[in-house]
């Protein structure tokens, strides 16, 4: 037995040999399917992100053919190259957007008008601090317009009585100005170099409807406006008026003439309470050393006077640009000179500006009877169908009014440059445009009006 084994021994050996070397071969074949098989699974996944960037931003799908054993580095960079490209694409087409969208907003904000209207620099040496008591009224708010633009800083204090926040909302936020709902029968305790004190009612139905507040505001309030000037070292322009010269009985009106006014009539509060603050005025110059000008106002008309203000020019021209019978107080043979607002802001300003510290009248010296005002006014108006009627005389209605200006000529080189005609035209534009926003219209000032004859 021991004989055959070692007679097959060599026989044996070559074959375990074999059998060994034929197992080594299966399981390096086995090594070699499992490493394809997996390559081959990379490559799918591979395949399929391509397909999914491919298909959302790719032009071109990278070709498989590259996707070969021993080539996977090579690959890698291939991919993360297209990937930057892509992203360099997306970033060219937001930063086209951003500059389509650019040029639009430009474009709109074209479209949008100018937040203020423009205003100069002023250095701070030039720069003044400028207080206008009733800046939201119709004289007041022009002053403030023309202020603005030179570049002062400008406070405005109004207690909207007559006044009203749309004469002034174009300065709303701007840094040059500020707004004060206040009355100044009160004291007031701000920092100014110079004050416009214009606070008063100045229509005559207006200041009559409350006659004692007509006085407080001419005589408190007016104290009030010296006080601060005083504390603060300020010039004061005091607003006065032509209504100090009364039912005049010297024609044309000097600065001179003391006038004729009754002190007890309906116009008084008015009236007295104005010649109450020149006198003031000129006691706090005399005592206090208060810088005072005084301007002497007469008749003046322009836009945004309200439509409802009762004096004649907004109620003539309402009237017939409605085809209403435009109503003549009296038998219309008193007479007015009236006077464009851009003049009479010129006049304040000139005022303010000049060394002359006594009374100055500023008016337009065109005088007219209120009857040829009606007509004036109608012939103004196209196709104006209203009829002119006079009715009951006003009390205390002052009969002849004309300012002398030759003071301001001399003393202001002042003179008004705008036409009736010119001026009126403006104003008639207006209050077309006030009568397009507003169904509203009270025509009753004057209630107890009677149409006497028509003609
Ligand atoms: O509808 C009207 C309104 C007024 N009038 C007359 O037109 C004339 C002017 O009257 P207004 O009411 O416009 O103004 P007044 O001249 O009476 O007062 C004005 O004077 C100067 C300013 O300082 C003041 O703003 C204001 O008091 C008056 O004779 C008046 O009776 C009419 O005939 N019809």
């Amino acid at each position: 037995m021991i004989r055959q084994y070692l007679k097959f021994r060599k026989t044996i050996t070559i074959a375990c040999v074999l059998s060994l070397l034929f197992l080594i071969f299966l399981i390096l074949t086995k090594n070699k399917n499992s490493n394809s098989s997996e390559l081959t699974r990379h490559h799918k996944r591979l395949d399929d992100d391509f397909q999914d960037i491919g298909y959302r931003e790719f032009d071109e799908i990278p070709k498989k053919e590259i996707y070969v054993l021993g080539e996977k580095k090579e690959i890698k960079m291939e991919l993360s190259n297209t990937v930057e490209d892509s992203t360099k694409r997306e970033l060219r087409e937001v930063k086209a957007k951003v500059e389509q969208l650019e040029k639009k907003i430009a474009f709109l904000e074209g479209r949008i008008p100018q937040k203020y209207p423009e205003v100069q620099y002023l250095g701070y040496k030039e720069r003044k601090r400028i207080l206008v008591t009733g800046g939201a009224g119709f004289v007041g708010s022009h002053l403030v317009d023309v202020l603005m633009i030179q570049g002062h800083e400008v406070i405005v204090v109004d207690n909207f009585f007559t006044g009203r926040k749309r004469n002034i909302e174009h300065w709303f936020g701007h840094r040059n100005f500020e707004l004060i709902h206040h009355d100044i029968v009160n004291p007031l305790f701000v920092e100014a170099d110079e004050i416009y004190h214009l606070a008063s009612p100045a229509s005559p139905p207006h200041y009559m409807q409350n006659p004692v507040k007509t006085i407080k505001t001419n005589t408190l309030g007016t104290i009030n406006m010296l006080g601060l000037a005083r504390r603060v070292g300020a010039k004061i322009l005091i607003a006065s008026t032509s209504e100090v010269y009364g039912d005049p009985m010297v024609h044309p009106q000097p600065e001179s003439y003391w006038g004729h006014v009754n002190p007890i009539g309906p116009r008084a509060c008015y009236d007295e309470g104005k010649r109450v603050s020149e006198t003031l005025a000129y006691s706090y110059a005399k005592q206090e050393k208060v810088s005072v000008r005084v301007a002497r106002i007469f008749n003046t008309y322009g836009p945004r006077m309200h439509v409802s203000d009762g004096r004649v020019v907004s109620n003539f021209i309402m009237q017939a640009l409605q085809n209403l019978t435009i109503t003549v107080y009296g038998n219309g043979k008193q007479t007015r000179s009236f006077c464009y607002v851009s003049d009479l802001v010129d006049g304040l300003l000139a005022l303010m500006a000049s060394s002359y510290s006594l009374p100055v009248n500023i008016g337009n010296p065109v005088e007219h009877t209120i009857e040829e005002f009606a007509v004036i006014i109608k012939n103004l108006v196209p196709g104006c169908r209203s009829t002119v009627a006079t009715g009951a005389a006003v009390e205390d209605d002052p009969q002849r009014r004309r300012p002398d200006i030759t003071l301001a000529k001399k003393e202001l080189h002042w003179s008004p440059k705008v036409s009736l005609q010119d001026g009126l035209q403006r104003t008639i534009d207006y209050f077309k445009e006030e009568l397009s926003r507003t169904t509203f219209y009270n025509n009753q000032t004057y209630i107890d009006f009677k149409v006497k004859t028509s003609h």
